[in-house]
């Protein structure tokens, strides 16, 4: 039995450049791993099929499964014919802006490479991983990284900034295809700040961090739903700090350096809200089991 821990990402910046032809958006955002994670359990199957069983009932268990979908796309890629059974403990939250599936998707990438000692590079994963969805390539890799083109498109910063996120998830089903949609022009730019954040980070400017966060999508997701934004400026009273939204949402997060303020700030939090999570900034996977 194979162990793979599939951590969650916040958008620190999400800026849009433009629609395209393809039906997707020119994104530029910073990515950043925080640890909360599902964790999924790999298990040779002599049938050669493919299975799965998860914990939480928000997910479905078959073909729509983007981990199902990474088996496949792994199988093809490298003719594997082994058959794998993929028990996933789900602790990241479903739908929220927090990468859990794109995440799981690369967690089996990563895992049927180790199991079937195919020796894919992270590299060659991450491009497999583009079939999947926009942000598997960058959950190939983990850590701190700029997103561009769909998201397809990953620079690795191998910095891991001392930094403590309290997420926030409002119980509220968002739909990312709906939000993306909602953009008007008057949301793109042509310049985006995921080198502003990259360096502030880089040189330890953490209290600047989070004058730079940005999300474009955050104006049509508080549009779509009215008492997120409610909600938003309930926490900002509460905390006293800035309120950021992670990708689609509806995960909100606040971010500070110390962990005693971020621990004081889940407690206050916790009075109005079941789902709130006190993580810390982590870096990339472990690139033991891929050739460099
Ligand atoms: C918004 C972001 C920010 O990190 O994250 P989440 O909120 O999903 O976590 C991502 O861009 C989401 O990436 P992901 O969830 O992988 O998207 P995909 O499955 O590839 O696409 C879902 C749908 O979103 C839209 N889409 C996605 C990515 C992109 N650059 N432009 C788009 O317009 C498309 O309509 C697409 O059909
Ligand atoms: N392993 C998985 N975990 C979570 N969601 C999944 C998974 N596989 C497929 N999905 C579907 O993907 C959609 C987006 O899920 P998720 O990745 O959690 O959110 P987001 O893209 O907002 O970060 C959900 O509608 C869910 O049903």
């Amino acid at each position: 039995m194979l162990f793979q821990r599939a951590y969650a990402k916040i958008n620190l910046t999400l800026d849009v450049l433009g629609r395209r032809g393809d039906g997707y958006h020119e994104v530029d955002m910073v990515m950043q791993t925080v640890d909360l994670s599902d964790v999924l359990w790999l298990e040779p199957r002599d049938d050669g099929e493919i299975t799965m069983d998860s914990t939480s009932s928000s997910v479905p268990v078959d073909e729509r499964n983007l981990c199902v979908q990474a088996a496949h796309a792994f199988r093809r890629r490298t003719g594997f014919r082994g058959g794998v059974h993929i028990q996933l403990d789900k602790h990241i939250p479903v739908a929220a802006g927090l990468a859990g599936g794109s995440s799981d998707a690369a967690a089996v990438l990563r895992g049927l490479n180790q199991m079937s000692g195919a020796g894919l590079t992270l590299d060659e994963l991450a491009e497999l991983g583009a079939e999947i969805g926009s942000d598997v390539p960058y959950c190939v890799y983990g850590g701190l990284a700029i997103a561009r083109g769909r998201g397809e498109r990953v620079t690795r910063y191998p910095h891991v900034p001392a930094m403590y996120a309290v997420l926030l998830h409002p119980r509220i089903f968002v739909s990312t295809a709906d939000v993306y949609k909602g953009l008007s022009p008057s949301d793109f730019t042509d310049a985006p700040r995921s080198e502003t954040m990259v360096q502030a980070l880089a040189e330890g400017q953490l209290e600047r961090v989070a004058e730079i966060v940005h999300n474009a999508l955050e104006r049509v997701t508080m549009s779509l739903y009215p008492e997120l934004k409610a909600l938003k400026e309930r926490v900002a009273s509460i905390a006293q700090r800035p309120v950021h939204m992670s990708g689609s949402g509806p995960t909100l997060y606040v971010l500070t350096p110390v962990q005693t303020h971020a621990q004081r700030l889940y407690n206050a939090l916790r009075g109005i809200m079941k789902d709130v999570y006190v993580c810390r900034f982590v870096g990339g996977y472990a690139e033991a089991h891929a050739r460099s």
